[in-house]
């Protein structure tokens, strides 16, 4: 796994080449600083397009979901957070919330996200996967790069000095 560069370092570096994104995510997993290129699903207190594509090959991506905010329940869990880490994928970035924090802590795997709340999502399968989604000033275009550590997350249409 290539090392993983440090978002300020980033920044000074390349700034003009990134977006950061101002929505104070908070950490749960236990890789703490994570890059990939990036997946994106939108869907809204319904999480069966994200347990569904966590549980294919990952291949070193980053899935951005935008939950739209809601607290009302959790696009994650351990069995899925477990899931996204045996099939490869590097993080998870969720504009929503998680549960199963504790345990969460301990799988490796990047994990972002607005909060948490113990209340399952429902599967019904409604939402998009693979379009532009935007949060916190950023854009996040499927196939853009994304590196996010315990400073926050900066985006680029591909890795700067790649
Ligand atoms: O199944 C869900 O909706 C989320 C969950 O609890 C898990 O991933 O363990």
């Amino acid at each position: 796994m290539a090392e993983v560069p440090a978002t300020a370092d980033l920044i000074d570096a390349h700034g003009d080449l990134l977006a950061s994104c101002e929505t104070q995510l908070r950490q749960f997993g236990a890789r703490r600083a994570f890059q990939g290129t990036i997946v994106t699903v939108t869907c809204r207190e319904d999480n069966a397009l994200v347990k569904r594509l966590l549980g294919t090959p990952g291949q070193g991506r980053v899935l951005v979901v935008d939950g739209g905010g809601s607290l009302r329940s959790a696009l994650m869990g351990d069995l899925i957070a477990a899931s996204a880490a045996r099939n490869g994928w590097a993080g998870v970035v969720i504009n929503g919330a998680v549960r199963d924090t504790a345990q969460l802590a301990h799988i490796d795997l990047g994990i972002k996200a607005l909060g948490s709340n113990p209340r399952k999502s429902a599967k019904t399968g409604a939402g998009a996967v693979d379009v532009p989604v935007a949060f916190g000033g950023v854009v996040f275009d499927p196939g853009a790069w994304l590196c996010s550590d315990e400073d926050g997350i900066v985006v680029a249409a591909e890795k700067p000095g790649a």
